[in-house]
């Protein structure tokens, strides 16, 4: 069973994607109720722990416990949005037919409908077709999408990507709101700047956590002033843990020179 106020448990997972392991052991627990952020460089395995958290991943060992069930379990399905990277919308539906398709899924009503278009500033959009929107109005959809059935648990895979800084900031704001009713939060993102609105941030580094802090917390541990820095520090720390590369230890010494070159001498 989870923790009291731990909305994800993750032991020791594990993950296969084609012939690499993506995530290999990795250990996470996030608070319930917190806006948490899920930072690190690209291809570092972000996407594939949100798919693991969401249950569309298939995993090759470890647990995952979401809201105290097993990652996919049934009981889960209105109790968890999920937010993809690219817009999983229908083009050929207006704002308002694709959420009503959404609502029909989860078997929530047109009140939901609309609670979420008022959220994410889509009402006066609502005839619109997807096809013809605009990339943050296609992100906030989406969005919108994974607000229905007032989901305990949000997990977003970059939902600022592209949007400009007023729609960012609009959409922090949202998730702040969110929070403070009680809906915990995952956010991935790029942007180190977003770091800081966030209650807990998570550092991912081929496919494990490096960090799990609060944004104060980290800016202290490394005596940096930005998430940035924080970040750069935090990884140079981590690479300096590693153990150099198999091939570099298992190399013969290269060959000592016979002579040194001296000035003058033809290579
Ligand atoms: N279907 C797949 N088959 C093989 N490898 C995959 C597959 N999907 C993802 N990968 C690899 O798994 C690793 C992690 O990918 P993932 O999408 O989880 O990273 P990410 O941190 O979300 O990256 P980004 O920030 O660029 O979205 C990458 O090296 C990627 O190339």
């Amino acid at each position: 069973m989870a923790t009291a106020g731990t909305a994800i448990e993750i032991n020791a997972l594990r993950v296969r994607r084609g012939k690499t392991e993506v995530l290999s052991g990795l250990v996470l627990s996030v608070p319930a109720g917190a806006v948490v952020g899920l930072l690190g460089p690209s291809g570092c395995g972000k996407t594939t722990l949100m798919r693991s958290i969401v249950g569309t991943q298939k995993t090759a060992g470890g647990d995952v416990l979401v809201l105290g069930e097993p990652a996919g379990s049934p009981g889960l399905r209105r109790r968890v949005g999920y937010m993809t990277q690219q817009a999983s919308i229908y083009e050929d539906l207006s704002v308002r037919q694709n959420l009503k398709y959404f609502a029909r899924v989860l078997s929530t009503g047109a009140e939901d409908v609309a609670r979420v278009l008022e959220l994410t500033d889509l009402s006066a959009k609502t005839d619109q077709l997807a096809a013809s929107l605009s990339g943050g109005e296609r992100s906030r959809l989406s969005l919108a999408a994974a607000l229905l059935g007032r989901p305990e648990l949000l997990v977003l895979d970059e939902p600022t990507v592209g949007l400009d800084p007023v729609l960012r900031a609009d959409l922090w704001a949202l998730f702040r709101l969110l929070a403070d009713a009680g809906t915990t939060l995952l956010v991935s993102s790029h942007v180190m700047d977003e770091a800081t609105r966030c209650d807990r941030l998570l550092l991912m580094r081929e496919g494990t956590i490096i960090a799990d802090d609060s944004p104060d917390g980290l800016l202290e541990s490394t005596g940096t002033s930005t998430a940035e820095a924080a970040f750069l520090a935090i990884i140079a720390q981590d690479g300096s843990r590693k153990p150099p590369p198999k091939e570099q230890v298992a190399a013969p010494p290269p060959p000592a020179p016979r002579h040194r070159l001296s000035e003058g001498d033809t290579p």
